[in-house]
């Protein structure tokens, strides 16, 4: 069956879109969907989104991993699908749709190509020895570290989401330097196997698990830099509780086209 496909990226983090509000697919296959996502067989991408109708919402949002099974909330991913939905006239430049974790709101700046997408309040921030441990939709690890630029991100984020703590489940792992007006993130992302460009979710949970290291609170808006380029995060953190987090950052439309799915 033939499908087309739009192509995005948030900062790096990039996604095959599928307008399936005709359920033109309906359940893809783990093989259908890693077989797209596939850097040299598919159109290549590190997760695969469905949008679809939803009673109550403007839309649903529906995430694949790469590796082919459905996956935990993406926070890039959710900006990109934003994006589309724009770009489908679905809706104006706000909207609230539902997720896998639950309902979001997002808004789009008015030149169209920043996209701003609420996340859902976190209260629980556990530690692992020196690391923290949170779901800001999807699970992850945040470690802080110095020189991140020249550290093995694959080989040591593969160990940590592998080590028997997290093995059964899988988890995000995210490596931290904080420089002084910005952080510097590069992400293991479990479903993906291997570093990204740009982890949203992973940005969110660093930013969080800062703010509470470094014993922030208030209104706070940390600016970090990612491998695809740059993101913003803002939350207001009352000592136990983050509410009112908004990941910002970049979201494009790169091409679209057709191809053959099975
Ligand atoms: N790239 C995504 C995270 C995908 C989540 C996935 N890796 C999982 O844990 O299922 C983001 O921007 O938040």
């Amino acid at each position: 069956m033939k499908i087309h496909f739009y192509k995005y990226q948030g900062a790096g983090n990039d996604f095959i879109l599928v307008d399936n509000r005709e359920k033109l697919l309906r359940n893809p296959s783990i093989e259908t969907v890693a077989g797209l996502c596939d850097r040299r067989f598919g159109i290549g991408a590190d997760g695969l989104m469905l949008l679809q109708h939803k009673e109550g919402f403007d839309f649903e949002m529906v995430y694949y991993n790469a590796d082919g099974k459905e996956g935990s909330m993406c926070g890039n991913g959710g900006r990109c699908i934003v994006a589309f939905a724009k770009h489908l006239a679905i809706i104006d430049s706000e909207t609230n749709f539902l997720a896998v974790d639950g309902p979001h709101y997002a808004k789009i700046s008015e030149n169209g190509d920043w996209v701003s997408l609420q996340m859902i309040d976190v209260d629980r921030v556990k530690t692992d020895q020196d690391a923290f441990v949170l779901n800001t939709g999807s699970p992850h690890y945040v470690q802080q570290v110095e020189n991140l630029q020249a550290k093995n991100v694959y080989h040591d984020g593969k160990a940590i989401r592998n080590n028997e703590t997290y093995v059964l489940n899988g988890i995000n792992v995210n490596f931290v330097e904080d420089f002084e007006d910005h952080y510097f993130i590069r992400t293991f992302e479990r479903g993906v196997e291997d570093e990204t460009y740009a982890c949203g979710t992973g940005v969110t949970a660093v930013a969080l698990a800062m703010a509470k290291k470094k014993n922030l609170t208030g209104n706070i808006s940390s600016p970090v830099r990612v491998l695809g380029g740059k993101l913003n995060i803002r939350f207001n953190y009352d000592g136990s509780k983050f509410t009112d987090i908004f990941l910002e950052g970049p979201a494009e439309l790169v091409f679209e086209g057709e191809i053959e799915a099975n």
